[in-house]
């Protein structure tokens, strides 16, 4: 069981002397093989807290737990896969060798993680094993990177707009992969997107942020059924869900358009 617990996190951050509040008290519950948004505006602390979860970086004040550990501990025993927005491979090496990376890093196979051959068929990379990244599409390349961060088999999955570099029909595709990957793995995942159809698409949960001081606006409950389908997009209930996340990030900027 791999819940990740945020409780009471402020982050700041010195910058020219000056400390700035990134994160202002935030508390939200990701349960164990869920899938949830982080949406809001720049600035509002997103990726920050991912990094947070990620032990990249540590909170000011306030506690995080991924499956019952600390953030650096359970990253000592890999339980935490990310990909970032840019794919950043190495481009000497081949798809097959960039995936097998942290299993170098980490000095061989740990337990019994997916073989490298296993994970390039899950992310539909089969044919391109010996191909360099700068021979790869956009999308082919974050496929990789996706591979790679599900090497050490993390019980954990945190995604930082790994699509938004992408043009809207790819990234619409690999939006549909990373869900079947997501429910192939049982990983609990964290997805940073600026986009509200998106969001409401992936989620089980779409937790709303707002900026200056980054903080919590509200969680909306995404009450669709799994698997996903692309149809669901033009449903009435799809709608609902996209003007619930709409309405929590423009609040009365909304209002006020439609009050004329
Ligand atoms: N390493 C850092 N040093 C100083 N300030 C930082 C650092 N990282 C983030 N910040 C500040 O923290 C705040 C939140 O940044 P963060 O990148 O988490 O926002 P975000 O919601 O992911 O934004 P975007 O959508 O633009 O990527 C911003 O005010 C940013 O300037």
């Amino acid at each position: 069981m791999t819940e990740i617990l945020i409780d009471h996190v402020v982050k700041d951050f010195e910058i020219d002397r000056r400390s700035v509040r990134a994160i202002d008290d935030i508390s939200l519950t990701f349960p164990s093989g869920s899938f949830s948004a982080l949406i809001g505006p720049s600035g509002c602390g997103k990726s920050t807290l991912l990094r947070l979860v990620a032990d990249i970086l540590a909170p000011t004040t306030g506690t995080i737990r991924v499956g019952g550990l600390p953030p650096g501990e359970a990253r000592l025993r890999h339980e935490i896969g990310f990909v970032f927005q840019d794919a950043s491979l190495l481009p000497w090496r081949t798809v097959l060798e960039n995936i097998q990376l942290p299993l170098e890093v980490a000095g061989g196979p740990i337990g019994d993680g997916p073989r490298p051959e296993n994970l390039i068929r899950l992310v539909g990379l089969s044919g391109f094993e010996n191909a360099k990244p700068a021979q790869l599409s956009g999308g082919m390349q974050q496929r990789v990177s996706i591979a790679r961060a599900l090497t050490l088999r993390p019980k954990v999955l945190l995604l930082d707009e790994p699509f938004g570099a992408l043009d809207e029909i790819t990234r619409q595709r690999m939006n549909m992969e990373l869900l079947r990957i997501w429910q192939e793995t049982g990983t609990t995942a964290i997805l940073v997107t600026h986009t509200i159809g998106e969001a409401v698409f992936m989620a089980d949960r779409v937790h709303v942020l707002a900026a200056h001081p980054g903080r919590l606006v509200t969680s909306i409950e995404v009450d669709l059924p799994r698997p996903r389908e692309l149809a669901m997009l033009q449903t009435p209930a799809f709608n609902h869900f996209e003007n619930a996340v709409r309405a929590a990030l423009f609040g009365d900027e909304l209002k006020a358009v439609a009050g004329g």
